[in-house]
Order: structure tokens, then sequence, then C-alpha cells
């Protein structure tokens, strides 16, 4: 990982709005150098998958509800299968996905508004306006609860969408509440506390063109999601690497499961017990990665703090923050590791 954050400075790339049709320029044989994240390969360097055994919803539903990982102290992300969601429906999310980026860039004008918490919004590594390192990266973003957004075009998008979207939710319910328990919190507090019931969703598709410099470029920079839980599903080629015990450890999917990543807002309501894993995407010169991050935090009014039964035997290790000012933070600046984090954290 980089040691520092690559220096913030208005960028004579700032027009640059995809990366996709530079990829695709047949004679393109290195990478621009506002493309050169990395410059020493050891940081690029990952170890090899961990084989991990995956938790199953229907295996452990309730009474003994799913679990993310051996104990709540993890730190860990986990595939989860046996999850209920058709790897039909998974396999059309990533195609119509594909579709979208695949529209002329001409059709996306409509898409790229000014403010980073417009509900649709499709763009360019992660903040183009603040970043002098960009990412090798195409995303779409769009807001999917607690209202529905969606884009016009392509026009399969918006049933596939909205089936994966509520199935997903599903998933995550199920999975607080697996977490709830962990923590000794009644599942009512959580999703008062939370304001469950109107959670932000946002679906996030990624696009990782095929790279000519992999060792140099990266898909997206290390960061914690901010949410609660992601859950990720990607096409078939691997990228997502996560860091563990200060190293970097490539994750390979299982067919048809489904990645769960403890987000920034899990870590605070948990006072700590769950640790936001910090994670990255790496970019191959064979083959164009998809994948699609379904992010799932409280509701954007709710102020986050530990939850109350912890406090009453632990001091709060993390300030109070509102999830739409946090949500704004992160999303105005360079993602950088966990930064937003630090700034809620109580240092002792
Ligand atoms: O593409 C991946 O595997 C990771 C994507 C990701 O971390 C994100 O969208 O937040
Ligand atoms: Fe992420």
């Amino acid at each position: 990982m980089a040691e520092t954050a690559p220096l913030l400075g208005q960028h004579s790339t700032a027009s640059i709005t995809c990366v996709k049709k530079l990829a695709e320029s047949t004679d393109l044989n290195s990478i621009p150098s506002y493309y050169a994240y990395y410059t020493n390969p050891a940081e690029t360097m990952a170890s090899d998958p961990m084989i991990q055994s995956p938790p199953s919803i229907s295996r452990c539903s309730p009474p003994t509800t799913p679990i993310i990982g051996p104990k709540p102290s993890t730190t860990w992300t986990k595939p989860v299968i046996n999850h209920g969601i058709p790897e039909e429906l998974m396999r059309a999310v990533i195609d119509v996905t594909n579709e979208f980026f695949n529209l002329p860039e001409e059709e996306k004008p409509e898409f790229q508004p000014e403010n980073v918490l417009e509900p649709i919004r499709y763009g360019t590594s992660f903040n183009t306006a603040k970043e002098k390192v960009f990412s090798w990266r195409d995303f779409l973003k769009v807001f999917v609860h607690p209202e529905f957004h969606c884009p016009d075009k392509p026009q399969p998008l918006r049933e596939v969408l909205m089936e994966y979207c509520e199935r997903s939710r599903q998933v995550v319910r199920k999975l607080l509440k697996g977490i709830s328990q962990s923590l000794g919190i009644e599942e009512t507090e959580m999703e008062k506390s939370l304001g469950l019931n109107s959670s932000l969703q946002i679906f996030i598709a990624n696009l990782y063109p095929r790279c000519p410099d992999p060792d140099t470029a990266v898909g997206i920079a290390p960061h914690s999601d901010q949410g609660l839980l992601t859950l990720l599903i990607q096409n078939q080629v691997a990228g997502l690497q996560l860091q563990h015990k200060g190293n970097w450890v490539n994750v390979t999917a299982l067919p048809n499961s489904i990645m769960v990543v403890i987000g920034d807002h899990l870590e605070i309501f948990s006072n700590g017990k769950y640790k936001s894993v910090l994670h990255r995407a790496m970019v191959n010169n064979e083959k164009t990665r998809i994948s699609i991050a379904m992010f799932n935090g409280p509701s954007v009014d709710t102020v986050v703090s530990p939850a109350a039964r912890l406090l009453r035997t632990q001091a709060p290790a993390y300030v109070p923050m509102k999830y739409k000012d946090y949500l704004m933070a992160q999303q105005s600046n360079q993602l950088y590791a966990k930064s937003i984090l630090k700034r809620v954290r109580i240092q002792n």
C-alpha cells in the first residue's frame, strides 16, 4: 500500500470520465502516469488465497443465526453460500451492468452530476476532482433504498436491479440479526437505533478493464466500506484483496457465493467488536473484471454511536456522527484507507 495518500490537487485530467475507452485503444502498451498508483512492486504483492469455510445462511438459520467469522472480534470478510439469491439473478445483474458500461459515452452525461450524493452517478476512479492518481475503474452508483432509483437504460436494468436489491436486503437483515445476537443486543434495538426500515442501500457496479500495467495501477485503492455490511459479487475474474495481519491476501470467490464485507458503521455500532475490513481491487492484463458491491447502511438521518446496550458496561470508542455527514465526508474526498473512521474513533 502507498505509505501516504497521493497528494490532493486539481489535475489537468479532471475531464477524464472513463477508463474503459482508454483501455480499449488498440495502441495502449503502457498506462498514463496519472494511473501510476504503486511505484514499488512490493506494494502490489499478495499472498495466496486463504481457504475460508463459508457460513451458510440456511444452515445457520434461526434460532442458530448466521455468523460472520468465528467470533465477534473478527476483522474478516466471509463468503456466504445458500443465501437464497438465485444464481441466474446474480448473473443477470452483472450482465445488465455490463450493458450499461457498453452504452455509448455520449449517452452517459445525464448520469454525471456534480453532487456526490446524487442518487444516480456514473464516473471513473473514485473522485477525480480530489485525486492526483486515478484508479483503473469506472463505476455506476445508484441509491436503491429507501427510495428506488435507476438509470432508464439499458431497459432490463430496472427490473433486475429492483429484485436484486430487495433480495440483498433480506440477506443483510438475516446477517444483522445474527450479529445483534452475537453482541447481546436485541434485534429491535439494532433496528431502531440504526433506522433499518429506511436503511440506505447503494448499488455500486465497478468495471475494471484490462490494464497493460497491472503492477502499477490499482482498481480501487485500499479502503474500508462506510456502511454496515457490503455484499460483493463478481464476474468470475479475481481481483479483490484484503489486508490480514498487515499482509494483502487474495480472495477467491467460491461459485455462487457472496462476499460479505464489514463496514465502518458496524465497527462503530459494535463499539469496535467487529472491525471494518481494509480491502482493495487489483487489475489484470487479460480480462475485464466487473464487481457489484451492494452497500447497506443505517438510514441517512441516523446519528450513529456505539449501541446503548454495550455502553452500559463499556466506554464509547467512537463519537456519534450523523450517517449522512459521514457519507458526505467519505464521498467528497479521495478514498484513503480508514481515514474517515479515524475521525470518529476516540484515541486512548
Ligand atoms: O471490486 C472489488 O472487488 C471491490 C469493490 C469495492 O471495494 C467497493 O466497491 O467498495
Ligand atoms: Fe469496498
